[in-house]
């Protein structure tokens, strides 16, 4: 061993063998796309010598019980008054959002004040999703330090800081115009290339989407960190006006680090250690079967992640396309939109095709059968594909999705964007396939695609750029920590 590693591998046992080490509350927001990324920053902090404890917002899911996950601490939180209300998370709703900040205003200090009376330590900070940014003041009002967590890559949030600060108004209505935006000033944005929300006037959820993620910098400059999952070479120069604006650190990719070359202790794969909230009928051992049982570089996966509800018309397209290009492919459909499957689909496909309600995505990705992903572009997919050097097919839908397919195109060279953003034709995503698995163009995304696999895996890798960043903020709560003793 080097002896640099050395000296970090001792630090980090100091560190394991604190009595009390600083204890870390995380709070993601209620859905899919931002638990899982939550949970494996939790992970990343466990394996450094904190304790962490995961607060789940419990009306999302009944299922799930108060427990351990391996090594860390899950907590739900629900909401005793309003037990008639109707879920809505699901559903896309709004109405849980206020429901949600009532019951974690009320109950987080409680919850505190529980788990410090169990385990001797008080709450060192807390790690909020920066979409519920109201949270910085509970923790101010429990006394402590707290950090802001963005699931969404720099460049969405830097368009959308423009649009907070004035500089980008909506909805906008000249399709023509074209946009710069500060700390990517290089990368020319068509409309249809800037999150939906700021453009999209025929969808009724825009203007509420909008007002939360603008309010995301309402108070985010009085964070004590601010967190992304995302990787310094990435995106690196919308990195550094992110750290020059905000004590902004990139910690991505925030997944399982047995899919990025590195075991720690404190995960394992997805499927034994996630925490899903939707149900997938076939078992992973089956999954698994099905995929060795396919050739190598042949299966086209096909997701849209745990929101979007494709339209019919959508769906018939994917459908067809699949029908068209004649090569093994594996689609997951909620089990909420099985019922827009085009009749016989299944049955006439299923020599080649499995259509499942849900997997483990980062299996399919890791998976030597896989050869691309047709995909909404959702942040985790995106970066979970690229860390895995597999390239993507776009068929983004809403919100930053659009901005995440044209960086995979225009910027990082790892896949097709879509023509016709949220209605992909199925010639688009049939030709979208084959541009990324034959011919000169996929040669270079396949080239590209292997580049972005080997910089996340060394942004991860103990000394990255990301290691280095977590480190950092650990032994900044440490320090905090003492200072706080020596103050008693
Ligand atoms: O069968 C499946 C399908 C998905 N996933 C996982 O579910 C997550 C899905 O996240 P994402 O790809 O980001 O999509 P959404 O669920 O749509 O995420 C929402 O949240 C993201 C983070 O804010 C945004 O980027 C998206 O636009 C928004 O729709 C990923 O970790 C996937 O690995 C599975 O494990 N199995």
């Amino acid at each position: 061993m080097k002896v640099e590693q050395q000296k970090k591998q001792q630090q980090s046992n100091t560190k394991m063998n604190t009595p009390n080490p600083p204890h870390v509350l995380i709070l993601p927001f209620p859905f899919q796309g931002h638990i899982n990324p939550a949970l494996q920053f939790s992970r990343l902090l466990i394996s450094k010598g904190l304790r962490v404890t995961l607060i789940v917002y419990a009306e999302i899911t009944t299922e799930l019980t108060q427990g351990q996950l391996g090594s860390l601490a899950v907590h739900f939180l629900s909401t005793h008054d309003d037990e008639e209300e109707e879920p809505a998370v699901q559903a896309g709703g709004f109405g849980f959002l206020d429901r949600f900040a009532k019951t974690v205003k009320k109950e987080l200090p409680r919850v505190a004040c529980e788990i410090e009376r169990e385990t001797g330590s008080g709450a060192a900070c807390l790690v909020y999703d920066s979409v519920a940014p109201w949270a910085l003041e509970v923790a101010r009002e429990m006394n402590i330090p707290c950090a802001s967590f963005f699931t969404q890559p720099c460049a969405v949030d830097a368009i959308l800081y423009s649009y907070y600060e004035g500089r980008i108004r909506a909805p906008i209505t000249d399709k023509e115009e074209k946009f710069r935006v500060d700390g990517m000033a290089e990368v020319s944005l068509a409309v249809h290339d800037l999150p939906s929300y700021l453009h999209d006037e025929d969808d009724e959820y825009a203007p509420e989407c909008l007002a939360l993620l603008a309010a995301q910098f309402s108070n985010v400059a009085g964070a004590d960190w601010v967190f992304c999952n995302t990787f310094t070479a990435l995106e690196e120069k919308i990195v550094h006006w992110m750290c020059n604006k905000f004590r902004f650190k990139a910690v991505g990719p925030t997944i399982p680090s047995i899919y990025l070359g590195k075991q720690l202790s404190s995960d394992d794969t997805c499927h034994e250690y996630g925490l899903s909230l939707f149900k997938a009928q076939h078992s992973p051992t089956y999954l698994k079967q099905w995929l060795d049982s396919q050739q190598p570089k042949s299966v086209v996966y096909v997701s849209f992640g745990s929101v979007a509800s494709l339209s019919d018309k959508q769906t018939e397209e994917v459908a067809a396309a699949l029908e068209k290009l004649d090569r093994p492919f594996l689609w997951v459909v909620r089990k909420s939109e099985q019922d827009k499957i085009p009749p016989g689909f299944v049955e006439d496909t299923s020599d080649r095709g499995l259509v499942v309600t849900w997997c483990c995505q980062l299996e399919v990705l890791a998976h030597a059968s896989t050869v691309c992903f047709v995909t909404h572009c959702g942040w985790n997919s995106t970066i979970e594909a690229l860390s895995m050097g597999v390239p993507m097919v776009a068929v983004p839908q809403f919100a930053d999705q659009p901005t995440n397919a044209k960086f995979v195109e225009d910027v990082w060279g790892v896949g097709r964007d879509g023509e016709e953003k949220a209605m992909a034709r199925s010639e688009e995503i049939e030709w979208g396939v084959v541009e990324v698995m034959e011919g000169e163009r996929a040669k270079g995304i396949r080239k590209n695609a292997e580049k972005w696999k080997t910089l996340a895996r060394a942004a991860v890798a103990d000394g990255g750029s990301s290691d280095r960043n977590i480190e950092d903020f650990v032994d900044e709560l440490v320090n905090l920590q003492l200072l706080k003793r020596l103050e008693l």
